[in-house]
């Protein structure tokens, strides 16, 4: 499988364990109270110490301060930062001179304009996670399971590695990879059965949709 995928949103050992038989390259954990699929410090840790070796543990953040991620980054094995709020081009130098992690920016993309953010932030990330904007007055600023207009991307690449997310499912990532040409993929809602929950079968379905492509 060419196409690398990140699972993100992982609570339970046993969700990890079936993301990582699966073929996960990326694990994700939400540090984000609001989100069902927030985790506390211990639990993350927990589970970052089950992940095997080359299969990589994301901490997802917003907006997180110093302390926040001295905490995070302090407790939890990891191997990269996914900055998931209005984290300024400065923040993400900031960050990823302090923790020495490879930092990931998620950029909003819904317009044409949405798509000059992404080409700023490619200046100073190692990776771009190209989304879906949130809808406003959303209470996650992700996850939301929305896919914007793959058309806006499409036959763009930027200077950075840069993975697809948003609203992406076991059927319909492969139209997403062959329109965008999207070598990595992120998905959480898709592979739910409700808010926060994760389904194992479409864990599976969907690491199985792009194997088969
Ligand atoms: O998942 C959350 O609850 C979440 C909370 C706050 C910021 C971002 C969040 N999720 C982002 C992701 O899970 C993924 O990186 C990506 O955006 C895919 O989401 P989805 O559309 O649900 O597949």
């Amino acid at each position: 499988m060419d196409t690398r995928v990140k699972i993100c949103g992982l609570k339970t050992p046993e969700a990890v364990a079936t993301a990582v038989e699966a073929g996960a390259h990326y694990l994700g954990f939400v540090f984000f109270p609001k989100s069902p699929r927030h985790l506390e410090i211990p639990q993350a840790r927990d589970l970052a110490l089950e992940v095997p070796v080359g299969v990589a543990k994301v901490a997802l953040v917003v907006n997180a301060t110093d302390e926040e991620l001295d905490r995070i980054t302090g407790e939890v094995p990891l191997d990269m930062l996914q900055l998931h709020g209005k984290e300024s081009p400065e923040r993400v130098t900031e960050i990823r001179a302090r923790y020495g992690l490879p930092v990931m920016k998620a950029v909003g993309v819904a317009e044409p304009s949405d798509v000059q953010a992404l080409d700023a932030y490619g200046m100073v990330c190692d990776q771009l996670l190209v989304d879906a904007k949130a809808p406003k007055g959303a209470d996650l600023p992700g996850g939301n399971g929305l896919a914007f207009d793959w058309r806006l991307i499409s036959k763009r690449g930027w200077n950075r590695p840069w993975m697809l997310a948003g609203g992406l499912t076991p059927e319909n990532v492969v139209l997403a990879i062959q329109m965008t040409g999207a070598k990595q993929v992120d998905v959480s809602s898709g592979v739910e059965s409700a808010p926060g929950v994760k389904d194992p079968a479409k864990i599976r379905a969907f690491i199985e949709a792009i194997r088969a492509a």
